[in-house]
């Protein structure tokens, strides 16, 4: 249980939500068993009744007549609220769950979530957290009215009949713990299993939808198909063996209920016989025996699934119990020297990829710098280093006259524009886009820049309200790069800091985008990282590495 405990700590903000909906499932269950019982007395009793005309006359029909229409009507309407309680109560918690996983999610840095694919990521955000809707609706709130529904119903019982609440006690005590600890141990492991093959599915299914055009090219269509087949059999054998345990358990709590109503039946006939239990209750006490059941039938099935819900439950903590190693202090600082960079015998490893070695680097306030270097030499790094989404071993790097670890995270990323490598943009309007980089942009800083970018022809007759597309992929790659520039460069920080913003466009273009970069916000410092040997001499310094040194 220990896995589900912190998602039963999350319950208690909403705990009022989950205790009435269980209080109107006990109602609609006690309408429900007060319906059948008084139902099979009211016929008995009727019948009794008829046998002459003195007790037909004075039989009273009005009473019990109006208490099987007031419990027949108290349960169509306990049902109601109670469905709508309880997914009320569901919905909330699973909106808090949200919440909180992706409050756990967000603050680590890349180095801690690099291992996973974004699509795990997504299945735990949606289909691990959905899941956890059997522990709330189906095994703590049945659990409880099943406790409660016990005790009342051997109490009624034993009033009527000691041996007749033994029995019922001993009977649903037995099928409410028996038959669902057998749901699950033989769901326990296969539950963990289809969360694990539902996870490989839908990863593999995200793949192959964004892969399709590759997949089409490489005529590799087929082999991804046949793979996706076998993951979705694969998957569809164990809900079938999930099934088959349904059917088992749920057989098995039928043929607990009917062995306990033929129990009730001989004791209850045995009662009559020696009248100590007038005939009409002998209706009575059989469709209260077979009526409680209704307590404990869903048991079975939540426990079974318990063994998901666990598996669920522990891909969720596997995230929100990793702790970020980097930690941002609160205290805000001054930065002395605002716009400066500064790198002191900076070493710096991927697990074990050494990549940076010793470099040192200064960069003046206000100086635009090219770092150059063969692909794979560490330039991208050092941006990583900066932003701090990973952290360097040794040496120390100082931005604005501070080093980098003093800076509160909002006040770090204020200090940065960056565009990285690949842009990424967002589905929505070039407006929605650009705002990224500074929400108080109008409209005609905007239009100029696109202007100076050469990207007015791209808005055609809708503006800034053109949608770029999924990751921008109705925009060209150039066209993606250059809104990628001009998002960092709307962005009023004292360092910007580039990417191969000029890479895949055309001589005239690329010199158009430099040219644009360097003179935009003139105090600004620009660390530009390029391939291209054109328009070096722009620059105050170029800076060279290779494998991790500087050679310049
Ligand atoms: N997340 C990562 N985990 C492990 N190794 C990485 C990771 N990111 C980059 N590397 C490795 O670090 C080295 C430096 O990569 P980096 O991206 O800094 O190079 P780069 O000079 O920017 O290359 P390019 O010019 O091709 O963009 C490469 O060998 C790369 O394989």
């Amino acid at each position: 249980m220990s896995s589900l405990a912190p998602f039963i700590r999350l319950m208690k903000p909403h705990l009022g939500w989950v205790l009435l909906g269980s209080f109107l499932g006990l109602l609609t269950l006690f309408a429900s068993i007060g319906l059948l019982t008084l139902s099979g007395w009211f016929i008995a009793a009727t019948a009794l009744a008829g046998v002459s005309v003195a007790t037909a006359q004075a039989f009273n029909y009005m009473t019990p007549g109006g208490g099987v229409r007031g419990f027949a009507i108290a349960r169509t309407a306990g049902r109601y609220f109670e469905r709508i309680t309880t997914h009320e109560a569901t919905f909330r918690l699973l909106a808090d769950l949200r919440s909180w996983f992706y409050g756990h999610l967000e603050p680590l840095n890349p180095a801690r979530l690099h291992h996973y694919r974004s699509a795990d990521l997504l299945n735990r955000i949606i289909t691990d957290i959905n899941s956890l809707d059997n522990l709330y609706l189906r095994v703590l709130s049945p659990s409880l009215i099943a406790a409660v529904t016990t005790l009342l119903v051997s109490g009624f019982l034993w009033w009527v009949a000691p041996s007749l609440g033994v029995l019922i006690l001993v009977a649903l005590l037995s099928a409410g713990i028996l038959i669902p600890m057998l749901g699950h141990r033989l769901g326990a492991t296969l539950g963990q299993s289809q969360v694990a093959k539902a996870s490989a599915l839908r990863q593999a299914s995200l793949s192959y939808v964004q892969g399709m055009s590759e997949l089409h090219l490489y005529q590799a269509l087929d082999t991804q198909q046949a793979l996706l087949e076998q993951r979705q059999q694969s998957l569809l054998d164990t809900q079938l063996r999930m099934s088959l345990i349904t059917g088992l358990v749920t057989g098995l709590m039928a043929l607990a209920a009917g062995l306990t109503t033929l129990l009730a039946l001989i004791i209850g006939v045995s009662l009559v016989t020696e009248g100590s239990l007038a005939p009409a209750w002998l209706a009575l006490v059989v469709f209260c025996v077979l009526a409680s059941f209704e307590a404990v039938a869903p048991l079975p099935m939540a426990f079974q699934y318990l063994g998901k819900t666990r598996a669920a439950a522990a891909n969720l903590l596997e995230i929100t119990e990793q702790r970020s190693d980097i930690v941002f202090p609160a205290q805000p600082v001054q930065p002395t020297a605002p716009g400066e960079i500064r790198l002191q015998e900076v070493s710096f490893a991927y697990d074990s990829t050494s990549v940076l070695q010793q470099l040192s680097l200064h960069i003046k306030p206000g100086e635009k710098i090219a770092l150059t270097g063969h692909t794979g030499s560490g330039k991208s790094s050092v941006i990583n280093l900066l932003t701090r989404f990973w952290l360097y071993q040794q040496g120390q790097i100082y931005l604005g006259g501070v080093p980098v670890e003093a800076y509160p995270e909002a006040q770090l990323r204020q200090q940065l524009s960056v565009l990285s490598q690949p842009v990424q943009l967002f589905a929505g309007s070039v407006r929605d886009n650009l705002r990224l980089g500074n929400p108080d942009a109008t409209d005609v800083e905007m239009m100029q820049l696109l202007e100076q970018l050469e990207l007015v022809d791209m808005l055609g007759s809708e503006g800034l309200e053109r949608e770029v597309g999924e990751g921008g992929n109705r925009l060209s790659g150039g066209q993606r790069k250059r809104l990628g520039v001009a998002r960092a460069l709307l962005k009023p920080a004292p360092v910007l800091i580039l990417d191969e913003p000029t890479e895949g466009l055309d001589m005239d273009t690329a010199q158009q985008v430099l040219d644009t970069l360097l003179n935009y916000r003139p105090g600004q410092t620009v660390l530009m990282i390029t391939h291209h040997r054109q328009g070096l001499e722009r620059f105050d310094q170029c800076i060279q590495l290779d494998r991790g040194r500087r050679i310049d």
